[in-house]
């Protein structure tokens, strides 16, 4: 559904060039949810106003649903509805009501078409009661489900969202993902999500993009992501303080072997690939003489992945 060849755009400014997007490829097939990340000014926003047309790129080439996307051919467009990011994206002057009717109008719906769909997805997303206030005098939480609901009513087969959750407390936060997850359930449209809300990504998305840079360092599955990643760390605490000569010990051992302490309580954290090392290291602990009073077990999650592969800790993925 969306082809992306060797895009690049670099901005230029009488002090300096800044490579904002370099020699970014990737598809994206229909009905794939695609995670976009990267750090503040990776170029994620920039490659989004690229799909979208908005701004156009120095080199390569975008097709959505074989149609070329450049200024000189609007037909892509038809298949995409987008939230750019920040919280312009709808007229703040107008009801809701009258920000659908006027985003679906000028994409062709007909007044009966708009009106039949209206007031039920109004009621699904629980904005019903207050269509007709204007959208000034709404919550950011709410504005943004406004603008995600016309996006979703245009019925395009690709929805483009940039930072859909940004700047939203917890409550409108769970609200959006909760609305997101409903749509994405029905898996007929091709979405991109840019985010920096692990969690929102984790839960959406089949396939994750990273981009540091400009360039494009991470294309793979969340769980593919997770399995790479997936390093068990074990806490362990004692029944009684370690002794001087346990502490030098276990060291020595292994470098999965840490000493820390939170709450003022020590304990030794063991970082293992292995489930078997868990044994080996019950059996030094015997051999120490030291007891156990508890082991809880610490997973490594999307957000640490994510920090692992921007820092540079593994290795770019493709
Ligand atoms: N019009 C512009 N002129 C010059 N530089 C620009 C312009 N737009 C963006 N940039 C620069 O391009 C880089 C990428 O910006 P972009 O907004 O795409 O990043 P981002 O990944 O969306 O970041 P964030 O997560 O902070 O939104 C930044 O260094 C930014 O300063």
């Amino acid at each position: 559904m969306i082809e992306v060849q060797n895009v690049s755009k670099s901005y230029h400014s009488k002090k300096e060039t800044t490579h904002v997007l370099k020699d970014i490829t990737f598809s994206v097939p229909k009905g794939e949810i695609v995670g976009l990340l990267g750090s503040n000014g990776a170029g994620k926003t920039t490659l989004i106003k690229i799909l979208c047309n908005l701004i156009e790129s120095d080199t390569g080439s975008i097709s959505i649903n074989q149609q070329s996307v450049n200024h000189k051919n609007k037909k892509a467009l038809r298949y995409v509805s987008s939230v750019l990011e920040g919280n312009r994206n709808i007229y703040w002057r107008l009801t809701i009501k009258e920000n659908v009717e006027y985003f679906l109008g000028i994409r062709g719906f007909s007044k009966k078409e708009i009106a039949e769909r209206l007031n039920h997805i109004l009621m699904k997303f629980e904005l019903y009661e207050k269509r007709d206030k204007l959208v000034k005098n709404l919550s950011r939480g709410m504005q943004q489900k406004v603008a995600i609901v016309i996006a979703l009513m245009a019925d395009t087969e690709v929805v483009i969202l940039d930072e859909p959750t940004l700047g939203l407390d917890v409550v409108s936060n769970q609200i959006i993902l909760e609305f997101l997850l409903e749509i994405v359930k029905e898996k007929d449209k091709t979405i991109i999500i840019s985010s920096h809300d692990m969690n929102l990504i984790e839960k959406l998305c089949d396939r994750v993009f990273i981009i540091s840079d400009g360039k494009l360092i991470t294309d793979s599955s969340v769980d593919e992501l997770l399995d790479l990643f997936k390093v068990v760390s074990y806490h362990f605490y004692f029944e009684h303080a370690l002794e001087e000569r346990q502490k030098v010990a276990l060291l020595a051992y292994s470098d999965m072997i840490e000493l820390q302490s939170s709450d003022q309580r020590e304990f030794m954290k063991v970082t293992m690939s292995h489930n078997q090392d868990i044994y080996n290291i019950m059996d030094l602990l015997k051999q120490l003489h030291i007891e156990i009073a508890s082991i809880e077990k610490e997973q490594v999650n999307f957000e640490q992945v994510f920090l692992k592969i921007v820092r540079g800790t593994k290795h770019a993925i493709i």
